[in-house]
């Protein structure tokens, strides 16, 4: 008999063609308050899912007796309990690598338009305010040349270090679980305390996993210690870092400026307080999301999670 599979994002047609040639499948495009009971009723009896940004809790699985393998299409897994997963045995696949580029240049993305006020800069054109040569009010900070201080020094942060010592001449300085000595072999970077990053970059840049460890890493003791020209860059998830004291660090000036990809809250509400700073570029989690991307993303995690159905090795698996 053919296995269930439930899928809850929407897949390209040949991937779902590829599911089906093996498994029955139930699909959701995406998961809504409409669709949450059905949902939950196929789960019964999935023996695998895949799907991505639905918080997938230890309630659902319980209501999964026969599941197998969860098959998220993204890199980050904090949208499941990894303990709950070792305790029942269960297989999580995810998708590290293929996105790694692309994240990172959206994280470059962040950086320049966040020193070079691009995005303000482009809105008071487009609103009619460019009525003579520009002054000082318009300026920006440098980015070449300046030192980037990664938080977490694994796949995105190596390549946004590559971009940043051969593309801008940026010094780097990096604190991760454990040195890199390739990345201070190849991009002569610098293993610093956190607090010692924190006080000698110019751009701080986080790029952790959200884990027990690392929620709410950055907080206003962090920004305290941050010079005031710093700016902060947060592509990896929301949560690592205190919110309102972000905004805070950002509102009394104790940081230059942020730019963000992630929040605590997505999407991100409509009265958040950072939509109406003007040194805050605000992006809607589009780390991965170019075409190519994320159909390598879906490709990946099809090809994981038909492996895991058949008693295969699978090529990524998080637990
Ligand atoms: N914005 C987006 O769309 C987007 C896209 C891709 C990934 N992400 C996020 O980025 C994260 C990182 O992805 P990756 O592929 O680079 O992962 P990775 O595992 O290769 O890198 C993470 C690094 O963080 C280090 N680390 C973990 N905990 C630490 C701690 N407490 N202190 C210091 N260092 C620590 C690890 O040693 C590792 O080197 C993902 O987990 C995901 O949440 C976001
Ligand atoms: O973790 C990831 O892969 C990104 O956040 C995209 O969802």
């Amino acid at each position: 008999m053919k296995p269930h599979v439930v899928v809850y994002k929407k897949l390209p047609e040949h991937l779902l063609q590829r599911l089906q040639a093996e498994c029955n499948v139930t699909l959701f495009d995406r998961i809504t308050q409409d669709n949450r009971a059905d949902f939950l009723a196929a789960l019964k009896t999935a023996h695998g899912m895949i799907g991505a940004s639905l918080p997938i809790t230890n309630d659902m699985l319980e209501g999964a007796p026969q599941l197998r393998i969860a098959s998220t299409i993204s890199v980050g897994v904090d949208n499941f309990d990894l303990d709950y997963f070792r305790r029942r045995g269960l297989m999580l696949a995810h998708t590290p690598g293929v996105l790694t580029e692309a994240t990172a240049d959206t994280i470059f993305a962040l950086i320049l338009s966040t020193a070079r006020r691009v995005v303000e800069l482009a809105e008071y054109v487009k609103a009619g305010r460019w009525k003579g040569s520009i002054g000082e009010a318009q300026f920006g900070v440098n980015v070449h040349g300046k030192t980037l201080g990664l938080i977490g020094m694994g796949r995105i942060g190596s390549a946004v270090a590559r971009r940043a010592h051969h593309g801008f001449g940026m010094p780097i300085l990096y604190h991760n679980r454990r040195p890199d000595p390739e990345a201070e072999r190849e991009l002569d970077a610098r293993y610093v305390s956190q607090d010692e990053l924190l006080a000698q970059a110019d751009f701080v840049c986080v790029m952790l996993p959200l884990n027990a460890d690392t929620e709410r890493l950055i907080g206003a003791r962090e920004f305290a210690l941050m010079k005031r020209s710093a700016i902060f860059i947060n592509a990896s998830r929301g949560r690592i870092v205190d919110e309102a004291a972000l905004i805070e660090a950002l509102q009394d000036k104790t940081i230059y400026g942020a730019g963000l990809d992630v929040f605590e809250v997505e999407p991100l509400p409509a009265e958040s307080p950072l939509l109406q700073l003007p040194n805050v570029v605000a992006l809607p989690h589009i780390g991965s999301a170019t075409h190519e991307t994320r159909l390598a993303m879906a490709e990946l995690a099809v090809s994981n999670l038909l492996a895991g159905l058949r008693g295969e090795p699978v090529p990524h698996l998080a637990v």
